[in-house]
C-alpha cells in the first residue's frame, strides 16, 4: 500500500472521532487533506472548522464547510493533524509545510490532539526530518548564527514565506534528545516565532495507517 493510501486510512479513522455539530480544529498537509475529504464525504456536519493554514481553510470552504477566525472560539473538542515525525510519547516535529505556528495555535486551543500519520512517520528518535523554526525575516541571520551554536545546521528555505509572512529556517544535526528543552530553548531565540517540535503539547491519539489497518495508540 502507497503512503498516500495509508494517510487516507489513518484520515479516515479521525472522521469517527468527530462529533456533529461541535467547532473542529483542522491542520494542514497532505494527509488532513484526505481528512478534509473524507469529512466532507461522510454525514457528520460540524458547525465550523478553525484552520492551521489558508489551504486548509480554502479546501474546507471549498467542501461547503464553515471556517471560523482562532480569536472566536474559546475551545476546540478536537483538533486534527499530520506530522513529519512522531515518537512513542507522541511528541512530534511539524512543519514540513512551513504551517507549524498556525497549528501549535489551534493545537493549543483543542482539548485533544489526534495525530494522523502512515506509517513512515513513527521514529524512536525525533530529528532525521530537518526541524522547521519560523523566524522574523530581520533575525534570519542572527538565529541562523544562534542555531548554529547549538550546534544545529540551519538552513534557509528558499522561496519560501509562511502565511505569517515569515521565513522558515530547516535545521539539521540539531540534539533533539531532549525535546521539551529543546522546544523551549529555540523559542526563546529573539526573531523565533516558533519552532516545530511538539513536545510540550504533545498529541493524546496517535491513528497510523498501515498495510494491515490502522493502529491506534495514547501516549507512552
Ligand atoms: O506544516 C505542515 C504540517 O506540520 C504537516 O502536518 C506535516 O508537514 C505533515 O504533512 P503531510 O501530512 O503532508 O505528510
Amino acid at each position: 500500500m502507497s503512503a498516500d493510501a495509508q494517510k487516507r486510512l489513518a484520515a479516515e479513522a479521525a472522521v469517527e472521532k468527530v462529533e456533529a455539530g461541535t467547532v473542529i480544529g483542522v491542520g494542514s498537509g497532505s494527509t488532513v487533506n484526505h481528512f478534509i475529504d473524507a469529512l466532507a464525504a461522510s454525514d457528520i456536519e460540524i458547525e465550523a472548522a478553525v484552520a492551521a493554514s489558508e489551504a486548509s481553510a480554502e479546501r474546507l470552504r471549498g467542501h461547503g464547510i464553515e471556517v471560523r477566525d482562532a480569536n472566536s472560539v474559546s475551545e476546540l473538542a478536537i483538533y486534527v493533524d499530520g506530522a513529519d515525525e512522531i515518537n512513542r510519547h507522541l511528541q512530534m516535529i511539524k512543519g514540513g509545510g512551513g504551517a507549524l505556528t498556525r497549528e501549535k495555535i489551534v493545537a493549543a486551543i483543542a482539548d485533544r490532539f489526534i495525530c494522523i500519520v502512515d506509517a513512515s512517520k513513527q521514529v524512536t528518535a525525533l530529528g532525521d526530518f530537518p526541524l522547521p523554526v519560523e523566524v522574523i525575516p530581520m533575525a534570519r541571520s542572527h538565529v541562523a548564527r544562534q542555531l548554529v551554536r547549538l550546534g544545529g545546521r540551519p538552513e534557509l528555505r528558499e522561496g519560501f514565506t509562511t502565511d505569517n509572512g515569515n521565513l522558515i529556517l530547516d535545521v539539521r544535526a540539531l540534539d533533539l534528545s531532549e525535546p521539551i528543552h529543546r522546544e523551549q530553548q529555540l523559542n526563546n531565540i529573539a526573531g523565533v516565532v516558533t519552532n516545530g517540535l511538539f513536545a510540550l503539547r504533545p498529541a493524546d491519539e496517535l491513528l497510523v495507517g498501515t498495510d494491515t489497518g490502522v493502529q491506534r495508540s495514547t501516549a507512552a
